[in-house]
């Protein structure tokens, strides 16, 4: 058991520190999405089963607060409210569950984000695919390789892994990252200690 518990702690650091090299496109991605909330976008987040819960985290966190009191900030997950997912998936079928919000709720000026380990889900290609020619920015963060997902979205951050889990761990660390960097840019400060510590 215990080498199982080391094996996992040491494959996650080794994927956390190649994920290093993704720093630029971190940077890119938090620019376009600060951006777009200061110019009253939104930014929109899909993706399935962690990911998803990966998704309602991340717009929480830019709802709430992450590090710092500031007004909050446009976030929407797609994955939350269950008559919208469970009509369109029993009415025009899975694949259409994002695409179909995508189609009724994303302007110009916003920001998508599709969570995918596999860059394969086709729920989240569909919706990829109707943003196109909408004038939103289209962003995905995938695992090694990018799957079709990478061919679907104008940035592409691909976590140097095969492993569902480790990539899912990648990509909570960048949603956090990238929630600092929108916060500290859009309020100018670091981080509250207070707010920071978790404290009210
Ligand atoms: O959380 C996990 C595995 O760690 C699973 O729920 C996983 O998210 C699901 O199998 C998803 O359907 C995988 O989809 P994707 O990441 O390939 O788009
Ligand atoms: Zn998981």
């Amino acid at each position: 058991m215990r080498d199982l518990i080391d094996a996992t702690i040491a494959a996650h650091v080794a994927v956390l520190q190649e994920t290093g090299a993704l720093a630029p496109a971190i940077a890119e991605l938090a620019a376009r999405a600060a951006d777009s909330l200061q110019r009253g976008g939104r930014v929109f987040w899909m993706g399935n089963g962690g990911s998803a819960a990966d998704c309602q985290h991340l717009a929480a966190e830019l709802v709430g607060r992450f590090e710092r009191e500031r007004p909050g900030l446009a976030s929407i997950a797609l994955t939350t409210d269950s008559s919208i997912l469970t009509s369109v998936a029993n009415d025009y079928g899975f694949e259409s569950v994002f695409a179909r919000q995508v189609e009724a709720l994303c302007r110009d000026g916003d920001v998508l984000v599709g969570l995918s380990t596999s860059g394969n889900s086709a729920n989240v290609l569909r919706a990829m695919e109707r943003a196109a020619g909408r004038g939103v920015y289209r962003v995905g963060l995938t695992g090694a390789g990018g799957g079709r997902l990478a061919d679907t979205c104008e940035l592409c951050l691909s976590v140097p892994s095969k492993v569902t889990a480790r990539i899912q761990e990648a990509h909570i660390v960048i949603g956090h990252i990238l929630c600092d960097l929108v916060e500290q840019r859009v309020t100018g400060r670091l981080p509250d200690p207070q707010a920071a510590q978790g404290e009210c």
